[in-house]
This record gives structure tokens, sequence and C-alpha cells, in this order.
């Protein structure tokens, strides 16, 4: 069990224990209506006694009220339960699933709130009851047998049954239940893409083809569905069946053992009663076998996703970096197994700006993002002014690293929040991210833009930052990442949205930056970068085709007419 769920299930643990201990209570008052039964045929008929029969009446009703007031009380333990482990996991979570850099993107994660969701309403269900019960069927066998032997094996016999037929519907449910799962996981967050994005998909008219395809995946999500309720079913009704003609033969059994004087005619009925009883957690589990199997099914995922995610240690604070960046020996594969980047090394000194360039698809975006952290290696390293980038905490760093992606990637919220990367939802002072959004938004050009805003500052950016221009979010995104000065600026295509005034206020920007020491990497697909260019990184096919000063590689090029054979550098003199 990962750590930290341990370490939620401890703080839980008495909500536990004493919802342990309220089932025992529960499962002894069950007995009250049984007891109830037997007095009024042996004590109260034979003796016409009307007082007794008052006073047991009132006892019963004591004993089911306060049944009922320890179930209520159970349940709400659990649902208590069910919100302290939110409080203890949800964080836990959240961060492992967004502090995970991936190659290809998180799927796997993006399902690990609703399967935590999934666990936590299984643990208020009527499941968790059958199982909080289930450990008393012995004590009612034990009572049956206490009744009259035969009624005892007979409700060994009817728990053994039910049990075997428990272990059936785990059999015949457990894999379509689990690629049920799989698929209404894969239709769910197929769907939310597509809802995100559909704008796009009405005006290019793809709305009858992407309601076909999820038509589509969910008739295969419902087909496996039907297909483990189908089978489901069958052995459901046969438990259900079972309990129930056991139940019923408990009486006929009673009868016969009470016509040869062996039990008190009281007892038939308590016969009945104690062998559905017996029987009845078992039955209520098989029947809400698919919660089981589901909880189970998130249980496994969760462990296995905090497992992954990095162990919490506390890594030693670095110092600001002053720019050097050095990379060595670096590949990063695909989920397929695919290479995108291989032996990529070059070196960067602190304040230098360095274009790369390179044909579409030849691993830029990929390359800068590895330097950003926003993805794991698979190999090689990444030196931050001499330190492995995996020795500082990701959330440090990136107040170092000012990153600006191809796509903007803005959030709902206002712009002011956008750009001061949502700090004023960590508690900080709400003046001084004020200045410090300012600040950088002048730098980057988008000051004057966003006062023109109706909302200025606070407009606020509807989902997925809708609401600005592919300009606007660009020079918005470009203050984001200019946020509080970083060291090492990395930015991606900042200009593609941009038009020539915006190429300019954006070269202007880069000047300040490299006044101020910052080393700055920029993925550039136009030459209008090119004066504040040092160095310049040339990828091909995923590997360094050539890196040098600009003036020489520019120089290289021009006389071959084509791009010499990769040469890694240790830098740019
Ligand atoms: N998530 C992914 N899964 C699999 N392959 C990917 C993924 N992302 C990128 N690739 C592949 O990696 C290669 C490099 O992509 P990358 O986006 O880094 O190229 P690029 O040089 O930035 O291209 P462009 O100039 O068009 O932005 C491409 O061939 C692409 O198919």
């Amino acid at each position: 069990m990962n750590d930290a769920i341990r370490t939620a299930l401890e703080a839980c643990r008495r909500h536990f224990t004493t919802a342990i201990v309220f089932s025992a209570l529960v499962n002894l008052l069950f007995i009250v209506p049984m007891l109830y039964m037997l007095q009024v045929y042996e004590r109260v008929v034979p003796t016409r006694g009307n007082t007794t029969l008052y006073m047991l009446t009132l006892f019963l009703l004591i004993g089911l009220v306060t049944m009922a007031a320890l179930d209520v009380l159970r349940s709400r333990l659990l649902v208590r339960a069910g919100v302290r482990l939110d409080a203890q996991l949800a964080r836990t979570i959240l961060e492992s699933t967004l502090g995970r850099p991936t190659q290809t993107g998180q799927r796997g994660a993006l399902q690990a709130m609703r399967e935590f969701d999934t666990l936590r309403q299984a643990m208020t269900g009527p499941a968790i009851l059958a199982v909080l019960d289930a450990p008393w069927v012995p004590v009612y066998v034990l009572v049956a047998f206490l009744i009259s032997p035969w009624i005892g094996l007979l409700s060994v016999v009817g728990a053994v049954l039910v049990i075997l037929l428990a272990i059936r519907n785990e059999q015949v449910t457990r894999t379509r239940l689990q690629d049920a799962n799989a698929a209404a996981g894969l239709a769910y967050s197929d769907f939310e893409s597509t809802v995100a994005a559909g704008d796009v998909v009405r005006a290019l008219g793809m709305r009858d083809a992407m309601v076909n395809s999820h038509l589509s995946q969910r008739a295969t999500m419902m087909r496996l569905q039907t297909e483990a309720s189908l089978a489901s079913s069958g052995v459901t009704a046969t438990s259900k069946f079972v309990r129930q003609f056991l139940q019923s033969l408990a009486l006929g059994v009673g009868a016969l053992l009470a016509i040869d004087g062996l039990i008190s005619p009281g007892a038939i009925f308590a016969s009945m009663f104690i062998v559905g009883r017996a029987l009845a957690p078992i039955d209520q589990m098989v029947g809400n076998w698919r919660q089981i199997v589901q909880a189970r099914g998130a249980w496994t995922t969760l462990n296995t996703l905090l497992d992954q995610s990095a162990p919490e240690i506390a890594l030693t604070q670095l110092p600001r970096p002053q720019g050097k960046i050095e990379v060595e020996d670096l590949h990063v594969m695909s989920e397929d197994g695919q290479p995108i980047l291989q032996n990529i090394t070059f070196a960067v000194q602190p304040g230098q700006v360095i274009a790369i360039v390179g044909p579409s698809g030849a691993g830029k975006s990929t390359l800068v993002r590895a330097l950003a952290g926003a993805l794991i290696p698979s190999h090689g390293v990444i030196r931050l002014d001499g330190a492995d980038q995996r020795n500082w905490d990701p959330q440090r760093l990136a107040e170092h690293v000012g990153y600006m992606p191809q796509e903007p990637a803005l959030f709902r919220g206002s712009i002011k929040e956008n750009i001061a990367r949502f700090r004023n939802r960590m508690g900080e002072d709400p003046a001084q991210i004020d200045t410090d959004a300012i600040a950088s938004a002048q730098i980057a050009g988008a000051h004057d833009l966003i006062q023109r805003l109706p909302g200025g500052y606070d407009q606020q950016l509807g989902l997925n930052g809708r609401g600005l221009s592919a300009g606007q979010s660009q020079r918005v995104a470009l203050a984001r990442a200019l946020f509080r000065g970083p060291s090492i600026l990395i930015l991606d295509e900042p200009n593609s949205n941009l038009d020539a005034d915006g190429d300019q206020e954006l070269l202007q920007c880069l000047h300040q930056a490299k006044a101020r020491g910052t080393t700055i990497l920029l993925v550039a697909h136009r030459m209008s970068m090119m004066p504040i260019v040092d160095g310049l990184l040339i990828i091909q096919d995923g590997k360094v085709a050539a890196y040098g000063p600009k003036d020489e590689i520019l120089r290289q090029i021009s006389a071959q007419k084509s791009v010499p054979a990769p040469t890694p550098q240790p830098g740019v003199a």
C-alpha cells in the first residue's frame, strides 16, 4: 500500500473503528425482533400475559430505535470518513497528477480523481455495509446451531452456497467489468476534450462525425457494461433465490422439529429469521459486486499512480541559477518507443541568446519542453549552473525558468492571475503580485493592450483561457514567462501570432531581458529575431545538425547550401 494512502487511512482509523463497533451493535440488535417473537410465542400466548407483551413491545421499540440510530450514525461516520479521506488525499493525488512530467500526455492520470471519487463513494455505499456485516455471519450461524443443529446445518449449507455464488460472480464479471470501466474512462475523457474544442468541431462541420465517433465509443462501453450486468444478473438472481428458498426451508424444517417437540413453536419463526440474517450480508455483497470491483480497480490505480510519483524528499534549495545550461546526451522517446530526440549535447553560457531552428517536426518543441522541465527525458542529463535538473525542486526551479509553450495554455481566471501564475491562490501578498504582474506585462509589451481591454488586468478568461485573440494570448503568455524576472527564458515560437509591430516589441523585450543577463532559448521560424541571437542550434530529425555562433553557422549554411554534419560543441563563443 502506498504510504500516502496508508497515512490517509490511518487518519480515518477512528471513523472506521467506530463504524465497525456500531456494526457490531447493529448486528446484535438485529436479534431483538427474533427474541421478541420467541418471547411472544413462549411467554405471552401461553400465559395470556398482556403486561408482559406491553413490556416486551417497549423493549422491542427501544431496541429497534437504537438500531436505526446506530445505522444512521454508522452511515454518517462513513460519509465523514470519505470527507476526511478527500481532505487527506485529494491534494496528494492532484499534486502527483499535475506534478508528474510525462513524455506524451496524461490520459491515465486524468482518470485518477475520478477513480478516487469512485472509491470514496463506494466507502459509503451498500457494498461497504455488507462488508461490515459479513464478519457476523458466523455469529448468526452459531445462534442457528443453538436453536437446533439442523437449523445450524441449513444455515451453513446456505452460507457455503451463497459464498460459492459470490466467487462465481467474481469469475464471470471481473474481466468484463474491468474492460467496461476502462472503456468508460476512455469514452469520458475523449468526450471532454471534444467538448473543449466544440467550436472547432462545429466550424469544421465535424459535429456528426464526432457524434458518431462518441456513439461508437459509448456503444463499446455499453456493450461491455451490459455483458457484465447480464453475466452478473444470473448469479445475483440465483443467490437471491438460494437465500429466499433456504429461509423458507428453515420454516419448514423448524415446523418438523416443532412437531417432533425438538423446538418450541416460537423457534420455527426464529429459525427462518436467523437463516435469512446469516445469508443476507453475502447475498448483499453479490448484489453490489459491481461497486466492489470498481472500488478495487480504483484502489489499484491510485496505489500505482502514487507509487510512480517521485518520493517527497526535501531537496536542497539551490541558489538562483545564473543561467548556464548544459545538455548531455539527451534522448526523448515517444510512448510507443519511437525516438524523438537523440544524442543531443550542447551548452549555453549565462546571458546568451540561442535560436533553435530546424524543419517542422524536427524536435525543437520537444527539446525546449525537456529544458523547461515539462517532460522527462528517457536518457541524458540537463544541467543548470552545473546542477542536474532532477536535483531541483520543480516548483522552485519554475521560479527561475520562464517558459512560453507553442500554444499559450492560459487558464480560467483573470489576466493578472494568469500572468502571476496564480500565485494569489498560494496566499501571497496581493499588492506585490499586482506590482510584479504589471512589471512583467510592461516588459512583454502587453501592458497597453491589457489596459485597453474592458476589464483590464481583471478581465476574466474562460475555459482554456478563452477570451483573447491569438496574438493577445501570446503576449499574456510571454508576460507570464517573464514573471519575476527568471534567469532562463525558454520561448517556443513566441512571435507566431504577432504582427510586425508585435515582432519589434518582442525584440525590445528580449533586449531588456538580455541586458539583465537572462539566458534565452528561442524556437524561431522567422528571421526577425536574428539581430538579438548569439548562437544557432539547428535540429534535424531529432539530432543536433549544427551548433555554434550565429555568423559562423549562417556562413557554413550559405557556403555549403546545406546543413553540416552534427558537431556538438561545448558552447557558443
Ligand atoms: N505526444 C507525442 N507523441 C508521439 N510523438 C510525438 C509527440 N509529440 C511530438 N511527437 C513527435 O516528435 C517529433 C518532434 O515534434 P516537435 O513538436 O518537437 O517538433 P518541432 O520541431 O517543434 O515541430 P514544429 O516546428 O512543427 O513545431 C514529431 O515527429 C512528432 O511527431
